[in-house]
């Protein structure tokens, strides 16, 4: 695997700040060793269950001295500052002074796990710190273990583990975001509110900039060739060896001829490598004369317009969307890119954090129809059974899909979705030879391209989710998780055929709670808050909670079950009956994180 840095500068590190009783001539002293093995064992414990993007180790920076005061506070500060630290964590066996011990940098997201020890207060600790935190507006998050543990025991229980996960995935999340940018391609696809891009939501609640080209710029790109050539012989080659063509959906008259076709290809993967040398940049491009385009615009996500008016004249960008949201190309697996259809910056943004949280692809879609199994069984003659039997909501972008959403990869003989140092050669072929590449529908894309014709196999735990924005209140966040579920074959062609089958299909069921937006299938779909959703492997609702808490996103919609839900201490103070409203005052309360 090779070890790739796609952004320049570090990545975020994780800062633990071992906190002590400042009182020397004894106690002191006697907490030195354990507080600062607490240090330890949490740093070795997040370096090993945690990865970046790329597959190395997540680093963590333990604080030089422990802090018994603002003295030493300040310099850990100093020192976290200068190992580009972007997440800390506060761990006390004992009583420490609150307000001279904290955290106090507004823009890092913090936690503080005050042991549960009979001998030293560290929860006391936990309680007071945690106090000031929400005195000062610092929003911070309490990590308690439910049984007491002995001083000397410096392993790290269960259920403490658990949140330092959840916390120190969404912390780095955030902070992998800050500073980097998303790269509209285009601008508005077909009046989609979500390609409408909001600067502020991207400055203020990300940290985020955005950056802009217009689509002349493939134009110019493609005509003067500049892009890797030889990259491109290879790619063509590999793409004529694994790339299957399926039928022809076009009626005979709207047909694009073999030449055209051919010719689509190669415009498909030389559009690939240009969204992707905009993305990152391509030091090869240097070499041929091109230093500005070589930097790239550091963008961790874009969107591609598309339609229209780019498919209007051009191939669409279907392949070139499937590739780089896919965690393979011509050279082998690597991390995903995160490429969003129509530009729809806020479906771009969700796929952002479910990568983030994940190091998995994303799979961008429609929420497209929901199927009732009164209409399937009348469209059908069919009756929905098993996780279906309640009815299915169907998931199809329109051409565009990451392959993993194939669910050909396998663990424990199930289908997932993995980061992309865990995919195996026989995976890559196997989801490349469960796609089939269709001649792009000429109805609605005049130019042509290629679009990905594939279906996820049934039995894999998801996520959908997506940020809308509302004026007057900003970004809101809502999660389904559910599975994807196998219907019969003949089922899934006749309603497939209704709409476009040369385009992905999931079929989705969501878990339901029996109230509310999760009373039945219908309100799930009957409460999606746009056209578009991302879909992440596996129940990552509660990470999800988690991330959307540090940016003060409120969620409006979730199915996860309370128990597992992990936010500041101070949303408590907000109401600890309404979960849900709390969620929504404090993020009014407290605005977002880099206003
Ligand atoms: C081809 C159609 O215009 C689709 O692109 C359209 O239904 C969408 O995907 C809207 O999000
Ligand atoms: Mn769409």
């Amino acid at each position: 695997m090779t070890t790739e840095h796609r952004y320049y500068g570090n990545l975020p590190k994780i800062g633990i700040r071992p906190t002590i009783d400042g009182r020397r001539k004894g106690v002191r002293e006697s907490l030195e060793d354990i507080t600062m093995n607490l240090a330890k064992a949490v740093a070795s414990f997040l370096s090993e269950n945690m990865n970046y993007y790329n597959g190395e180790p997540v680093e963590c920076v333990i604080a030089d001295t422990t802090i018994g005061g603002v003295a030493e506070a300040s310099k850990t500060a100093e020192k976290f500052k200068k190992e580009g630290v972007g997440v800390s964590i506060t761990v006390t066996p004992s009583w420490c002074y609150g307000s001279e011990t904290m955290d106090m940098d507004r823009t890092i997201p913090k936690a503080v796990w005050g042991f549960n020890g009979s001998d030293r207060p560290g929860g006391v600790y936990l309680a007071a710190v945690l106090a000031a935190h929400n005195q000062k507006g610092l929003p911070a998050f309490g990590i308690y273990g439910k049984d007491v543990q002995d001083l000397d025991d410096d392993s790290i229980p269960e259920d403490v583990q658990e949140k330092l996960l959840r916390f120190a995935k969404a912390g780095l999340a955030a902070a992998m975001m800050k500073d980097k940018s998303y790269l509209s391609m285009g601008s508005v696809s077909m009046g989609i509110g979500g390609s409408m891009v909001n600067e502020d939501f991207f400055q203020d609640y990300l940290g985020m900039r955005n950056e802009y080209i217009d689509m002349t710029e493939f134009v110019r790109r493609l005509n003067e060739e500049i892009y890797d050539k030889d990259e491109f012989a290879k790619a063509l080659d590999w793409v004529r060896e694994n790339c299957k063509e399926g039928p022809d959906n076009n009626p005979d008259d709207f047909k694009r001829s073999r030449q055209q076709k051919e010719q689509d290809w190669e415009t498909n993967i030389k559009m690939t490598l240009i969204a992707r040398d905009l993305m990152i940049g391509n030091p090869k491009l240097a070499e041929m004369g091109y230093e500005e385009e070589a930097e790239g615009h550091h963008a961790i996500v874009a969107g591609f317009q598309g339609q229209r008016q780019w498919t209007d004249h051009f191939p669409n960008g279907d392949f070139m969307e499937t590739i780089l949201n896919t965690s393979f190309d011509w050279n082998g697996t690597r991390a995903p890119f995160l490429v969003a259809t129509e530009n729809d910056t806020l479906n771009g943004a969700t796929m952002l954090f479910g990568h983030l949280l994940t190091n998995t692809a994303q799979v961008f879609a429609d929420v497209r129809t929901y199927w009732s199994p009164e209409a399937v069984k009348r469209v059908t003659g069919q009756t929905l059974t098993g996780k279906a039997e309640n009815g299915i909501i169907h998931l199809l972008n329109s051409g565009a899909a990451a392959l993993d959403g194939t669910g050909e990869q396998m663990k424990d003989g199930s289908p997932v979705i993995k980061p992309y140092w865990e995919i195996t050669d026989e995976e890559v072929k196997k989801m490349l030879d469960s796609t089939l590449w269709r001649p792009a529908s000429t109805d609605y894309f005049r130019g042509g391209g290629w679009s990905t014709d594939i279906l996820t196999k049934g039995g894999m735990p998801v996520t959908i989710a997506r940020i809308n924005l509302v004026k007057g209140i900003g970004p809101v966040l809502q999660i389904a998780e559910g599975y994807s579920v196998d219907i019969p074959e003949e089922v899934h062609h006749t309603l497939d055929d209704r709409t476009d089958p040369t385009w992905p299909t999931t079929w989705f069921v969501p878990n339901l709670t029996g109230d509310g937006a999760f009373k039945d299938v219908y309100s799930v779909m009957n409460n999606w808050g746009s056209n578009h959703c991302s879909m992440s492997y596996d129940h990552i609702g509660s990470d999800l909670i988690t991330l959307a808490s540090i940016l003060r996103i409120p969620v409006n919609m979730h199915n996860v079950s309370e128990e597992k839900i992990f936010r500041p201490s101070a949303w408590e103070m907000f109401g600890t009956k309404d979960q849900e409203g709390a969620d929504y005052r404090s993020c009014q309360n407290f605005g977002p994180l880099y206003r």
